[in-house]
């Protein structure tokens, strides 16, 4: 195929199925729950419905978002963790906006480094592969991931779609054999330039000096996309975030495109080379395949055009800064090549780091996520490093930032004030509410300000701020405790007549607010939002069918009735509290610990 076609978006020939939990399946497309087909018959849109409109017009295409396929050389760690709870965020929030959303995420599973581990395992690599890739999607479920298509690169699918790009780019006339020199990273799994490694020829990212290798390889002729490549960055600036990465990809365009090596002589674990058993598919050439054979459901033909007319190109491609160019300069000149539209855009984020260093599985300096889920829980995970880390800088990790975090955002602003409300609720009204939320808040100028607030979290997602989002939904938090504070409710209704039907309202009013802090917060903290949705007494059905129109103000209707008033987040205990607790247990009866587990009225 030339390398010139024009790259249509591809009309997605049918649709990606959702995760395999959902009971009931629609004659014509996508499975349904059985709590929306019951309640809403087969024609609805959004998660866990079938996306068939009822005037058969094609569907929209669909939101593509993938994590890096991770490599199997160790299990997952906070680094992978964190990127895969930024994409399941994000996917949360575009589902919320009722789009249909593939979010695929999975294992690369050949190569080199592969192989190494494997034996150092004493196993061989397809069952190391089975064991690593299975810790992976077990730490997904410990996560709160709602992937939608786990691929393995050792899947026969992928395979097969591997084997038709590399024919397209082999007419495309941009694969040719070679000799090769060079300094070689294992751990990175390329050829490196001497100019950009440090003492004794050290990789920057692994610290482990280069190995001089010498090769007859297969090359991907990456120069001739030169031109095309700066003006894909030129016309599309937002093709590389956050800006500050399109700068860095920039300057490797301009700085001049070498060819790279698409096969490998000395790796048996991996690909092989078409019409060439003596050679393997480089790693790299095979795994960026992963999104694009994800699309293809099980047991359906195997092949790269099917899978492109399943729903490519891809919206988004979020990975960390270490893999960069392959994403952002190797990855749209293959594309190019075999004729295939380039994905919308590829966000790199910035490191987890322990005393400055990368965390990684190279240099073994990793924080086990599973652990912190066991210590902490999961909301706390996903809440600390989305809010704690500017989405797109480094960021290190401190246990007692993690703690102090979570127990004054979650525990004390959102937790405390649900419960502080639901207690005077029950106390005062029967657990009901005398009012509908819109009533209530007639002049009241904390609805206005918590719209307000929605609008401008719900454009920090949309432009990926996550930290920023997270930070305007506990704005609004934060607003609703200083309401409480300043109307005091819990004195208004001793005073009796309208004073009682005010703090009645203002109840109402908190209320309100929690719920829509739960739709808006449930992108990043699922578990938690449904707990504080659940209180408000909907029903677990009801919060899965949510959407982001849904935090319009007005969801609380009179006569509604909440749940017994229970802790919705556990404060994370610390020496200190503890130290506090037992000198608060002598002087005022345990009063004040009650209180910072948000068991206690004001
Ligand atoms: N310290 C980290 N901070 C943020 N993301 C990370 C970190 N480490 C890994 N990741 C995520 O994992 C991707 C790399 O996946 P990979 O499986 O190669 O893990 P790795 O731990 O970086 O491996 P290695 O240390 O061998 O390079 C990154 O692009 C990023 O998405
Ligand atoms: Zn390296």
């Amino acid at each position: 195929m030339a390398a010139g076609r024009a790259f249509l978006r591809a009309a997605p020939s049918s649709l990606a199925a959702g995760a395999g939990r959902f009971a009931f399946a629609c004659p014509t497309a996508l499975p349904l729950t059985a709590a929306a087909a019951a309640a809403t018959g087969p024609h609805r849109r959004g998660r866990g419905r079938c996306y068939c409109s009822a005037s058969d017009a094609p569907p929209p295409p669909p939101y593509v978002l993938t994590t890096p396929l991770y490599y199997v050389n160790a299990p997952p760690h906070m680094g992978s963790a964190y990127t895969t709870i930024a994409a399941d965020a994000i996917a949360r929030f575009q589902r919320l906006l009722d789009k249909r959303v593939v979010f695929i995420t999975g294992t690369d599973e050949h190569g080199e480094k592969i192989a190494t581990s494997a034996e150092a395992c004493g196993r061989n690599p397809k069952d190391h592969c089975d064991t690593i890739s299975n810790s992976y999607k077990m730490l997904w479920a410990d996560l709160d991931i709602e992937y939608d298509k786990f691929i393995r690169t050792t899947d026969r699918k992928h395979e097969a779609v591997v084997n038709d790009f590399y024919s397209r780019v082999l007419d495309s006339g941009d694969i040719y054999r070679a000799d090769y020199e060079g300094l070689y990273c294992v751990s990175c799994e390329e050829y490196k330039d001497e100019k950009e490694l440090g003492e004794n020829k050290c990789c920057p990212v692994h610290l482990k000096p280069c190995v001089p290798r010498k090769e007859d390889n297969y090359f991907f002729a990456l120069s001739k996309y030169q031109h095309q490549l700066e003006d894909l960055l030129t016309k599309n600036p937002n093709f590389v975030r956050p800006s500050h990465r399109l700068n860095e990809v920039q300057g490797w365009v301009k700085s001049g495109l070498r060819d790279f090596s698409i096969s490998r002589a000395s790796v048996e674990w991996g690909i092989p080379v078409p019409n060439d058993t003596k050679q393997t598919i480089y790693v790299w050439f095979d795994a960026l395949l992963g999104y694009i054979s994800a699309l293809l459901d099980d047991g359906e033909k195997a092949s790269l055009q099917q899978a492109v007319e399943r729903g490519w190109p891809a919206s988004l491609h979020l990975i960390g800064k270490d893999i960069l160019r392959f994403h952002a300069v190797y990855w749209p000149a293959m594309l190019m090549s075999a004729g295939i539209s380039v994905p919308d855009a590829v966000f790199g984020h910035g490191f987890l780091t322990k005393d400055g260093m990368k965390m990684g599985k190279s240099l073994g300096n990793t924080l086990e996520p599973k652990d912190l889920v066991n210590r902490f829980g999961v909301d706390s995970v996903r809440y600390f490093f989305l809010r704690e880390v500017e989405f797109g800088n480094d960021g290190d990790y401190s246990e007692e930032r993690f703690i102090n975090i979570v127990n004054a955002h979650l525990a004390n602003t959102i937790g405390n004030l649900l419960n502080r409300t639901l207690g005077l609720l029950k106390k005062n009204c029967k657990s009901t509410l005398a009012f509908d939320s819109i009533a209530a808040a007639d002049g009241i100028s904390l609805k206005d300000n918590v719209e307000n607030l929605v609008d401008k979290a719900k454009d920090q997602f949309e432009n990926l701020l996550l930290s920023s989002a997270c930070e305007t939904l506990m704005e609004i938090g934060n607003l609703g405790n200083l309401y409480i504070d300043e109307q005091a409710p819990w004195s208004c209704f001793k005073q009796g007549g309208e004073s009682a039907e005010k703090a009645a309202k203002d109840l109402v009013i908190i209320l309100e607010t929690m719920r829509i802090i739960a739709i808006a917060l449930s992108p990043i903290t699922p578990s938690l939002s449904l707990r504080i949705y659940t209180q408000l007494g909907f029903t677990e059905d009801q919060f899965r069918t949510l959407r982001w129109e849904d935090t319009k103000w007005g969801g609380l209707k009179a006569g509604q009735v909440m749940m017994e008033p229970k802790p919705v987040f556990a404060r994370i205990e610390t020496e200190t509290d503890e130290k506090d607790q037992s000198s608060s247990k002598a002087t005022k009866g345990g009063k004040k610990k009650a209180r910072s587990q948000g068991l206690v009225e004001a």
